[in-house]
């Protein structure tokens, strides 16, 4: 697994675009049906600014908004990248899917995209037990090879995993090994859980981002790696964002952000164009480590 210009390049030939634009977070409408234009708006926005790898999933309620966009904007549905996710729930398990499992969900999924495949699937969380679900985690599992067979799914992986719940899936010697896994990362963040970007790293498996801005907004002006940022940021001609998204893609992993903004959307693709010393990399990488901030699954992985 490789960055190889703007495309990270799996063991098995498949290529990734190294950067993705999400439909969660700020666009995030689990429970509310309406159409949000701006979101439409938004995805043809992403896709005129030259994105082709789109990040969904089912609990963000916006596969009809993406749909649209991707229409309206008229791109050819084989050059995107488009993932979406099984909606497992947290441990409280109060939401999760409303279809029978992981292969039914994305059935649904695609009908409301309006799209035959998707490119990636993912768990979304690993919080899946026969008891509240009716299937286990390996079972899950199971669903998503089911759909990578029939063509539903060109590539599965997970998203929000421990070391242990891979191990659980591995340990079952799959007949596909989970090839992609989407977790929490930033300079705040440098390991979601333990040890899981040597754990993704050492099983070929490619690490994505989400949140590889957060030390711009939960940062603070005083904050020694903003300050260090911003002079290699004018050192290079560029945003502090696009240096924070050249840092993750630089320790070997995809960044998956977002904007509604037409001029940050194009600075975010115009991130492979420079590099950053070892030395760089290596400092962001010990300044972000002076402060730990976690935005997500905090109930089930602990507020830092
Ligand atoms: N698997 C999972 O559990 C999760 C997956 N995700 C996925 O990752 C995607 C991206 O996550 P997200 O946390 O939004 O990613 P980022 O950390 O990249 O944050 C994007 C946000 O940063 C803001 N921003 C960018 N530059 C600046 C700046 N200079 N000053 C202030 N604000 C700035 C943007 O605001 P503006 O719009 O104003 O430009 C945008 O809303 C989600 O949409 C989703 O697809 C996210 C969370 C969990
Ligand atoms: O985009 C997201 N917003 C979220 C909020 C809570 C849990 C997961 C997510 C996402 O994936």
């Amino acid at each position: 697994m490789s960055l190889e210009g703007n495309k990270f390049v799996l063991q098995d030939g498949t290529s990734i675009p190294a950067i993705g634009f999400g439909t969660g977070t700020k666009w995030f409408k689990y429970g509310d049906n309406s159409l949000n234009t701006k979101l439409v708006e938004g995805v043809e926005a992403a896709l005129a600014s030259g994105f082709v790898h789109l990040d969904g999933a089912e609990v963000y309620n916006t596969d009809r908004e993406t749909g649209e966009g991707i229409r309206k904007f008229g791109a050819d549905r084989s050059s995107l990248f488009i993932t979406d996710k099984y909606f497992a729930g947290d441990l409280s398990y109060k939401a999760h899917s409303i279809e029978a499992n992981p292969y039914a969900a994305l059935e649904a999924s695609l009908t409301r995209y309006g799209i035959e495949y998707v490119d990636l699937y993912l768990l979304h969380a690993p919080f899946i037990k026969k008891a509240t679900h009716g299937f286990d985690l390996v079972e899950a599992w199971r669903y998503l090879e089911k759909a990578k067979d029939e063509g539903k799914a060109r590539i599965i992986g997970i998203s929000n995993f421990t070391v242990e719940d891979i191990e659980t899936i591995l340990k079952l010697n799959p007949k596909y090994k989970p090839q992609v896994h989407q977790i929490e990362y930033n300079a705040y963040l440098q390991n979601q859980t333990p040890g899981i970007v040597e754990f993704d790293k050492k099983h070929g498996i490619l690490t994505e981002a989400y949140s590889p801005l957060a030390p711009i907004y939960k940062g603070d002006s005083n904050d020694s790696l903003l300050k260090y940022v911003e002079e290699i940021a004018s050192k290079y001609n560029k945003t502090s964002g696009q240096i924070l998204l050249r840092w993750v893609l630089q320790n070997g992993i995809l960044p998956i952000t977002t904007s509604s903004k037409a001029d940050r959307l194009k600075q975010y693709l115009d991130i492979f164009d420079f590099t950053l010393s070892e030395d760089e990399v290596a400092n962001i990488s010990q300044l972000g480590s002076t402060k730990k901030v976690r935005q997500y699954w905090l109930t089930e992985y602990g507020k830092l």
